[in-house]
């Protein structure tokens, strides 16, 4: 039984449902990293928040680990390419708190616009000071909106609601989604100088880091109100101090901050500044959410192999799983017979789908060719890993699919470019579920592939065949299955050898010094 451990806080629908789909889960929150590393090896998954920072360091003890689920949107305390070399999949909820992170934003630019936050301590404190608090109206005016993504979205058809005029800067934001939001599309610059009010909603990369910066600042319009509820660190904290300071910056709401938890911060005490620990995604709708997402897509992963919502994998529907499952085995079978197969440096590899096979959804199935195709030549490769390292290794991975069914109804063909030469093997599914080698090397044959295989390139002369059986009697070395091919009568072919026991180098090389015979290889699967 798969087991997860929940180490953020998460609404407790999170446990039921792991428990309901045949999960063990333990919930730990508040672990120090190395009370994490010490026990995270018990894990096939790992459901947090954004308090547990999943390290390189944590994700080398992590023996057993399959997934990481993140209850929430963000996934920078995740080292993803690390978990990706680990074959881990990360994924997320990417929707499931947008509305309320988007509500919290704006009752941010409220509370800025009207100092609630200040005007309430002072009411509390019987100060009743009227005079004192004179805010602004948001009617007509500038919100900037940078990243217009799905909060900045949400931001900005509420900001519209509002009668405010919405420009956002955000590079992928198309004109047809910026005309259905009715915001502007804008330069950073442009944005800059024009808004009254600029609110954050991008991730944290390498472009967006320090995006406001003093430079950037000093572009903004005077008396501009600045609200972060993205990521801290798309602000450089010290510049706004000094915008504060220096009375250009009227105002900032800041829910997130360089380093959190944010207990010490040089703008903590400023009247100007309103500050939120890290509130944007708690509500009870949103925890309640992603929770259950995270949840459900964790579990559904765990048992049954479909994948969503994953940084580092393609999607697998839960519909999808099943169908794909017969075409996941026939896949990594011919990726793995075509890497026992290469002996030379792999320069490409192309995965052709046709009939039946063109129509499903390959992405995952080229993966799982692929972890195939390097399990032999190298230790520790997954679905998640095999197409990064690929791309490390400059092995170029392309696919073609054909829905006009040929000779079999359904089809995947694996090709394999080296520096020397192409090879290829391909299967079918018989019966809908039964995967079978049906060519190699362009060379026709029928065959299941078994645990133990041989497999030669011989010339079609008469008395091979007997001969090689009294080898492999002489050795000890049972038949199962004995399946030829060739392209034409005397031409060169192929035995698929199904074996009951390993063979050895010894017995190979009695076999390949065989009249007849070209290549032999020992295959296992
Ligand atoms: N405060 C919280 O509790 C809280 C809650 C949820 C999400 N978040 C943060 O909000 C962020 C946004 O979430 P989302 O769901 O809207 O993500 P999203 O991916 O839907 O939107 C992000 C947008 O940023 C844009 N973008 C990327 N790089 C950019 C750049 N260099 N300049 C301008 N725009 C750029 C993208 O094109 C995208 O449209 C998340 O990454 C997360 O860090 C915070
Ligand atoms: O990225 C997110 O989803 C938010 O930052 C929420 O973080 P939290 O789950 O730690 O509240």
């Amino acid at each position: 039984m798969p087991k997860v451990l929940i180490s953020d806080s998460l609404s407790p629908r999170a446990v039921e449902i792991f428990r309901e789909r045949g999960l063990e889960v333990d919930v730990k929150t508040g672990l120090k990293p190395d009370e994490l590393k010490a026990i995270i090896g018990e894990y096939d998954g790992l459901a947090i928040r954004s308090a547990t920072k999943v390290t390189k360091d944590i994700l080398s003890a992590a023996t057993n680990l399959k997934v990481v689920g993140r209850a929430g949107i963000g996934v920078d305390n995740v080292d993803v390419p690390a978990a990706t070399a680990r074959g881990v999949v990360v994924m997320n909820t990417p929707f499931g708190n947008s509305i309320t992170t988007a509500e919290h934003a704006i009752a941010m630019m409220f509370a800025l616009a009207r100092e609630i936050p200040a005007a309430n301590a002072s009411t509390h404190a019987g100060k009743w000071e009227k005079n004192r608090f004179m805010g602004v109206e948001l009617y007509g005016k500038v919100l900037g909106v940078i990243g217009c993504g799905n909060i900045g979205g949400i931001v900005a058809d509420r900001a519209v609601g509002l009668k405010m005029k919405v420009v956002a800067f955000d590079p992928f934001l198309s004109p047809e989604r910026a005309q259905e939001l009715g915001v502007e599309k804008v330069e950073l610059e442009d944005l800059l100088r024009r808004a009254d009010f600029i609110t954050l909603h991008t991730p944290l990369t390498e472009q967006t880091k320090n995006i406001l910066d003093a430079k950037a600042l000093a572009k903004t319009k005077p008396g501009v109100r600045i609200i972060n509820c993205a990521r801290g660190g798309l602000i450089v904290e010290e510049a706004l101090k000094a915008a504060l300071d220096a009375g250009h910056v009227a105002g900032a709401a800041l829910d997130v901050f360089a380093v959190e938890p944010a207990k010490e911060h040089p703008l903590f005490g400023n009247e100007k500044v309103i500050c939120t620990p890290h509130l944007g995604a708690s509500t009870t709708e949103a925890q309640e959410n992603v929770a259950l997402q995270v949840a459900e897509q964790m579990s559904d992963y765990l048992m049954t192999g479909a994948v969503v919502n994953a940084l580092n994998m393609p999607s697998v529907s839960a519909e999808d799983a099943p169908k794909l499952r017969p075409y996941m085995k026939l896949a990594e079978q011919l990726g793995s017979f075509a890497g026992q197969i290469t002996e030379t440096g792999i320069k490409a590899v192309t995965i052709e789908y046709e009939g039946q096979a063109a129509e499903l959804n390959t992405r995952p199935l080229t993966a799982i060719v692929l972890k195939g195709l390097l399990s032999p030549l190298m230790e520790s490769v997954n679905m998640v890993n095999a197409p990064v390292i690929c791309k490390e290794r400059d092995i170029k991975v392309s696919e073609t699919k054909r829905e006009l069914a040929g000779d079999y109804q359904t089809l995947v063909r694996v090709i394999v470019q080296t520096e020397q030469r192409t090879r290829s093997v391909a299967g079918t599914l018989f019966g809908g579920d039964k995967p079978r080698l049906v060519e190699i090397e362009e060379v026709p044959i029928e065959a299941e592939v078994t645990p133990n295989m041989l497999f030669i390139r011989n010339e079609d002369k008469p008395g091979f065949i007997g001969k090689l059986g009294t080898t492999l009697g002489d050795a000890g070395v049972n038949i199962a299955t004995f399946h030829l091919g060739r392209t034409a009568p005397g031409a060169n072919a192929i035995a698929l050898v199904s074996v009951d026991q390993a063979m050895g180098e010894g017995l190979l090389g009695t076999i390949r010094g065989l009249p007849s015979v070209v290549r032999a290889k020992e295959l296992s699967f």
